[in-house]
């Protein structure tokens, strides 16, 4: 089954919380959340006490994008504040494995990320270890960008290894996903498509995030 999970970089944050139900009724499976230090990526968005402060609002499955660097530091932060998957950037972690066991040794679903330069060579010796991989479709630290193309080419190949290893792993994609191209990246193996701009810059969140739905079907 393919999953929407909007991303809420695009919502409102004045109304954080209505645009998070409005996402939660229209029947969203999974709640981006893009954590963002300034660092690792050049903007700044919400840290956990955001998150922990949404938890008890939304039973919706929190999908925390750690754009960070150090991101083991702040781990069990964004687990003990309802965490479901955290997911962090291949680019950002000096000893991978290692991370991945810290996620895992919370209860927390754990995956790893990788920026449109970075080789699906890195997950060679992960891949067997994580819940989901997610590909960027651009370059992180904004909503609103336009879709990498070649990044078809690498869903394709991902979703190859992944089903030549017969595992379960979840394979999400990030950046310029609309209502255009979201049949063709899932076509490639997608299964899990955020989505920022397409869902929440839209006139009826609702109706968009069910136009999703048909599509994907
Ligand atoms: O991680 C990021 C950006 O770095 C994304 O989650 C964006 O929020 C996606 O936004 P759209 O490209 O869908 O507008």
């Amino acid at each position: 089954m393919v999953k929407i999970a909007p991303s809420i970089l695009s919502a409102d944050f004045g109304n954080l919380y209505e645009d998070i139900a409005k996402v939660e009724k229209a029947g969203a499976d999974y709640l981006h959340i893009d954590v963002m230090d300034g660092h690792f990526v050049p903007n700044i968005t919400i840290g956990p006490l955001v998150v922990e402060a949404l938890r008890s609002k939304s039973s919706l499955v929190f999908d925390i994008h750690l754009m960070i660097e150090n991101p083991d530091i702040y781990i069990p932060a964004f687990a003990n504040a309802g965490a479901d998957i955290i997911t962090v950037h291949a680019e950002a972690c000096i000893h991978l494995h290692r991370t991945i066991q810290n996620i895992k040794s919370h209860g927390v679903k754990a995956a790893v990320a990788l920026n449109p330069a970075t080789s699906l060579d890195i997950l060679e010796y992960v891949l067997n270890d994580v819940d989901m991989v997610l590909l960027m479709t651009v370059n992180p630290g904004f909503g609103g960008q336009k879709f990498i193309d070649g990044s078809l080419n690498k869903i394709q190949k991902l979703r190859d290894i992944v089903n030549s290893r017969g595992i379960d792993v979840e394979i999400e994609v990030d950046g310029g996903i609309n209502l255009n191209n979201v049949k063709e990246v899932v076509d490639a193996g997608a299964n899990v498509i955020v989505a920022g701009s397409a869902i929440f810059g839209s006139t009826d969140v609702e109706k968009t995030i069910r136009n999703f739905k048909e599509l994907v079907i």
